[in-house]
This record gives C-alpha cells, structure tokens and sequence, in this order.
C-alpha cells in the first residue's frame, strides 16, 4: 500500500452486489435513462457492469480497456494510463460503468474520449468524484477500496490468541 492511503475499506460480494443495485435505482432518474448500451472500463468496471445491465435490462455492452503502466513515484498518474482500446462514438446514449474513480485521472481520459456518454461508478474518492454523475458511496481520499475479486478467505486468530492474554 502506498504511504499516501493509510485504511483498507474491505467490500465482500454482497455489499458489491447492494451497493451496485442501488446505483442502478439512481440511475433510473437520470435524464438520459433508458440508455442505449453499457460502456464497461477494464478491468474492474466489468463486474458492476454486468450487474446493471441485468438490473436495467441492457444487452449491448461495450468496453474500454486502459492499463497503468508501473510507473515511478514522480510519474503522474495521468501520465501512466495506456488506452489499449477505445469505444465506438462519443458515447451518447451510452452508460460508462467503472467501479472506482480514485485521483480522477481515469476518468478525466474517459471524459475526454467519450464527451456525450453519462458516467456512473460504484465507489468514488474527493478527488475524482466531481468527473462522474453518479455514484454511490464517498470514501476518504486515503483509503485503498479492497474489492472482493481481490481477496481470498483466510482463518482469523481469536482476538484473545491475538493479544495474547
Ligand atoms: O481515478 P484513478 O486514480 O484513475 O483510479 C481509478 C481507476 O483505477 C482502477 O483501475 P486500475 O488502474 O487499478 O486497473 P484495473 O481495473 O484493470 O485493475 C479503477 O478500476 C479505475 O479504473
């Protein structure tokens, strides 16, 4: 974990699953609901994707496939985003599905290659939440999200053995 966040928020399948669910009763209101297709951003748009689309009956899913490359700590995070593929159009009447947007710079990319299309994430930061019209729950800016497809179960010690008292 960088020094910059300094707590892991641990989201299990199921919060995943709720919190995504009601992104898509919000999105419900939106004006340009119903929308034409899903543009799902790789990687970890993929899965509240597929849930909205169920949610919201939508069968054409695009996607958009963007990489980070490791960069060095002066390397801005803007400057470290790779565009491996890009969706057709400027996005109008398309739903842009991303499960997080953290510093922003995803997002500001996304905004510029797809101007017209409405932009929902599950989980959003301070810094990056203004770039997006909907989302469902604000994190702090130093927390790192620990998404479900991330982790694996593991037998916790009783806090008594912990302390050992
Ligand atoms: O607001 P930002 O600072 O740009 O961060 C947000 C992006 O970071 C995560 O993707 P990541 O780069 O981890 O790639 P992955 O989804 O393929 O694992 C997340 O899925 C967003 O796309």
């Amino acid at each position: 974990m960088s020094a910059a966040y300094n707590q892991d928020f641990f989201v299990s399948w199921e919060e995943l699953h709720r919190d995504t669910r009601q992104l898509c009763a919000m999105l419900m209101d939106d004006a340009s609901y119903p929308f034409e297709g899903i543009i799902a951003v790789t990687r970890g748009g993929l899965i509240p994707a597929a849930i909205v689309a169920r949610e919201l009956d939508i069968r054409l899913i695009d996607t958009v496939c963007i990489a980070s490359y490791e960069g060095t700590e002066a390397q801005e995070r803007s400057e470290s985003l790779r565009v491996i593929k890009r969706a057709a159009g400027d996005g109008t009447g398309m739903l842009l599905v991303d499960d997080l947007v953290d510093t922003g710079a995803t997002a500001h990319k996304l905004r510029e290659m797809l101007p017209g299309a409405t932009f929902a994430t599950v989980y959003a930061k301070p810094e990056g939440r203004p770039l997006v019209d909907h989302c469902v729950r604000t994190v702090t800016q130093d927390t790192w999200i620990r998404f479900p497809w991330d982790m694996e179960l593991h037998f916790s010690t009783p806090l008594v053995e912990r302390r050992g008292q």
